[in-house]
């Protein structure tokens, strides 16, 4: 995209306001006519006054001279009748012509935002959604749009409103071309529009240094955010930070206004004063005209002429201003336009190649050899094995690969367990199932055949997948289970068996409204829960979804917010209730992850060890090794705490089979 400094000034201002007037049609021809004849009307107005004022005045010594009831008495009367409607109606039709404005900027906005939600929620994967740049796009946007400050809606509105102001500056020059001088109604026309450049061009160039700290005011937000953050306010007190976020939120404030600070004095200075100038020359030049005018005795400019001449011109000349309605508006608003523009492009840029490889189209799995299902509507039932076939990933926009080649084979209707260090890939591989990326090469076959072969909504159809990070959503405890399968949303029963299935009916039958209450404190007769609780309430919505046909869970990390007791029941309740699934565990828990059929170790973004639980002991490597890690912390523990016990000092470095089962 070309920048607005390369295209020059003169272009840049007119394809500013081609984009307004564009974006302005989004209000609909009704509304747009409607404001475009108020303001109109607006600025006619004025232009009658000043011309009635005139004649008034010009007929008031034959009014006096006549006398109540005489015919110039009554020509008086007619002219005053129309200044004073003039004037009336400028105070009726101003207010008007800002609510038609703001009709006109609510329409606009309301439709951008929409957009903006299409979009956003549109993307097959989470790629765009997670580039900074995109969100820092999205941000600026949205705060210009929610705040409904200088919103591209608002652009618009100013915009129509130049026409009002514009209409004004016609009449009275035309007032003065054609009773007086049309060399000095376009001299009059060329001052406010100097005046006005020196104001405008000034705020304009003002707006650009603006948006170059965007940056800088995300932080302030970001900061400002943080100071009335509920979760941060605890730990900023208990680690005594005030003193030092005062400290932060003050540098950060002047970071973004000193450079604010420095472009006003540089930019409204001197070109202002040099505007200003060349504007008082012109206007001083048509003042001395139309007085020389009016002193020559052989002029037959009239006492009204000149009267209307004189204060057509002040009127004109005062309209060389800042004009609130439209200046800042115009000049700022179309920023958040021009963000969410980029948004787009971001959102359309990051999306996924989601079409499956040519070469892959002829891969064929040893579980179903053959030819993919390419774009087939439905998925079959799994029956053989969901493959990571020589998967390799990296997040748009880096380098390092998260995932390498990697291979992997998760049996139908067994239990995986995925364990791995912090930052191993594990959810990033989950992410990869779901179709949230695609994988950069390589691809995942159910049962031989890409799963880029079908319809994405299809594939997640036939998933039930919990994250680590599971969203909590601002609605009932019921609709928060539901949501695994949003088609089923009134299935009440269906909801209640699977939140006594994960232990949590009691816990949520107390609440004020039961499984109906709202979880959100700050919402009427709402509730919070424990993180615990919301865990559950996590793991209740993927047996939901596998209650409602998604033969494939994948849970990230499910117990990791669970008390010991119930972390020890998990693994058997849920195998339990899941039954004939598929399912793919990641853990850091060892007590959770030895029960799988099947243990795989993620290093360096390949399975580097895979087998049962007493399989991987017996080969004594990676996973043997994080097992006695994490139960030698129990087993220590466990000896501190017994001072009878004479085992105390047992080796800890190969604690017993026995040992580690009791601990764990
Ligand atoms: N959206 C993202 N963009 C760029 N890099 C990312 C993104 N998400 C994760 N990463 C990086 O990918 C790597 C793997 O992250 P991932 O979350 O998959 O690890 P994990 O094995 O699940 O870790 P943990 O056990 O801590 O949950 C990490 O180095 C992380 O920084």
């Amino acid at each position: 995209m070309t920048s607005r400094k390369e295209r020059g000034v003169p272009a840049e201002l007119a394809l500013a306001r081609v984009d307004i007037t564009v974006l302005t049609r989004r209000a609909g021809a009704p509304l747009i006519i409607l404001d475009v004849l108020v303001n109109v009307l607006l600025g006619a107005l004025p232009v009658v006054f000043v011309v009635a004022a005139a004649v008034v005045l010009g007929r008031v010594p034959a009014a006096v001279d006549g006398g109540l009831g005489s015919h110039a008495w009554d020509s008086l009367l007619d002219a005053f009748f129309v200044a004073a409607g003039a004037f009336i109606g400028q105070q009726i039709v101003a207010p008007v012509r800002e609510s038609v404005g703001d009709l006109v900027a609510r329409q606009v906005d309301g439709k951008v935002i929409d957009d903006v939600m299409a979009a956003a929620t549109s993307t097959t994967g989470v790629g765009p959604l997670e580039d900074p740049r995109v969100v820092e796009d999205l941000r600026t946007a949205a705060r210009e749009l929610e705040t409904w400050v200088q919103s591209p809606g608002q652009a618009c509105a100013g915009q129509l409103a130049l026409i009002g102001r514009y209409t004004q500056l016609a009449g009275y020059a035309g007032v003065v071309g054609a009773v007086f001088s049309w060399l000095a109604a376009a001299g009059l026309v060329v001052a406010v529009m100097l005046f006005r450049y020196g104001l405008r061009g000034g705020l304009r160039k003002y707006a650009d240094v603006r948006f170059e700290l965007d940056g800088a005011e995300l932080k302030n937000d970001y900061l400002r955010a943080l100071a009335i953050d509920a979760d941060a306010a605890k730990e900023i007190r208990v680690f005594g930070l005030i003193d030092w976020f005062r400290e932060l939120w003050r540098q950060s404030y002047l970071e973004w206004l000193k450079p604010l600070w420095a472009a006003r004095r540089r930019i409204y200075l001197w070109p202002f004063v040099w505007f200003t100038a060349w504007g008082m020359a012109v206007t001083a030049s048509v003042m001395a005209l139309a007085g020389h005018t009016a002193a020559d005795p052989g002029s037959d400019l009239s006492l009204t002429d000149f009267v209307m001449v004189i204060t057509a011109a002040l009127s004109a000349l005062s309209l060389g201003e800042f004009y609130r309605e439209s200046d800042l508006p115009t000049a700022v608003g179309m920023h958040a336009y021009d963000a969410v523009r980029r948004f787009f492009s971001g959102l359309a840029a990051g999306e996924p190649a989601a079409r499956v490889p040519a070469a892959r189209e002829s891969a064929a799995d040893s579980t179903a050899p053959g030819t993919p299902a390419a774009d087939a509507a439905t998925v079959p039932e799994p029956s053989g094995t969901i493959r990571f076939d020589k998967v390799s990933f990296h997040y748009p926009g880096q380098q390092r690969m998260i995932l390498d080649e990697l291979d992997l084979t998760l049996p139908i209707g067994r239990c995986t367990a995925l364990v791995g260090v912090n930052g191993a890939g594990k959810t990033t591989l989950v992410k990869l199932l779901a179709r949230l990326h695609e994988p950069t090469s390589g691809a995942i076959l159910l049962d031989g055949v890409d799963i880029r072969s079908y319809p994405v909504d299809a594939w997640r159809a036939k998933l039930g997948v919990i994250f680590q990070d599971f969203a909590r959503y601002e609605v009932s405890a019921a609709d928060n289970v539901a949501f695994g399968s949003v088609a089923h949303i009134g299935d009440r029963a269906g909801v209640r068996a699977v939140v006594e299935a994960v232990g949590l009916a009691d816990a949520l039958d107390a609440l004020p409204r039961g499984m109906d209450t709202p979880l959100a404190r700050h919402l009427e007769g709402g509730a919070d829960l424990s993180g615990g609780q919301w865990q559950r309430i996590a793991l209740a919505r993927a047996l939901f979804a596998l209650r409602n046909g998604s033969p494939v869970l994948v849970l990230d990390e499910p117990t990791a917010s669970l008390d010991v007791r119930a972390e020890a029941g998990f693994f058997k309740e849920f195998t339990d209730l899941a039954h004939g699934a598929t399912t793919l565990l990641i853990s850091h828990r060892f007590s959770t992850v030895r029960q799988a059929d099947l243990i795989v170790v993620l290093e360096d973004g390949r399975v580097t060890e895979h087998g049962s639980h007493e399989e991987l002991l017996a080969a004594d490597g990676r996973y043997a090794h994080l097992f006695r890690l994490q139960a030698d912390r129990f087993t220590d523990s466990e000896d501190a705490g017994s001072e009878d016990d004479p085992g105390g000092g047992k080796d800890a470095a190969a604690p017993s089979e026995e040992t580690v089962g009791r601990a764990l």
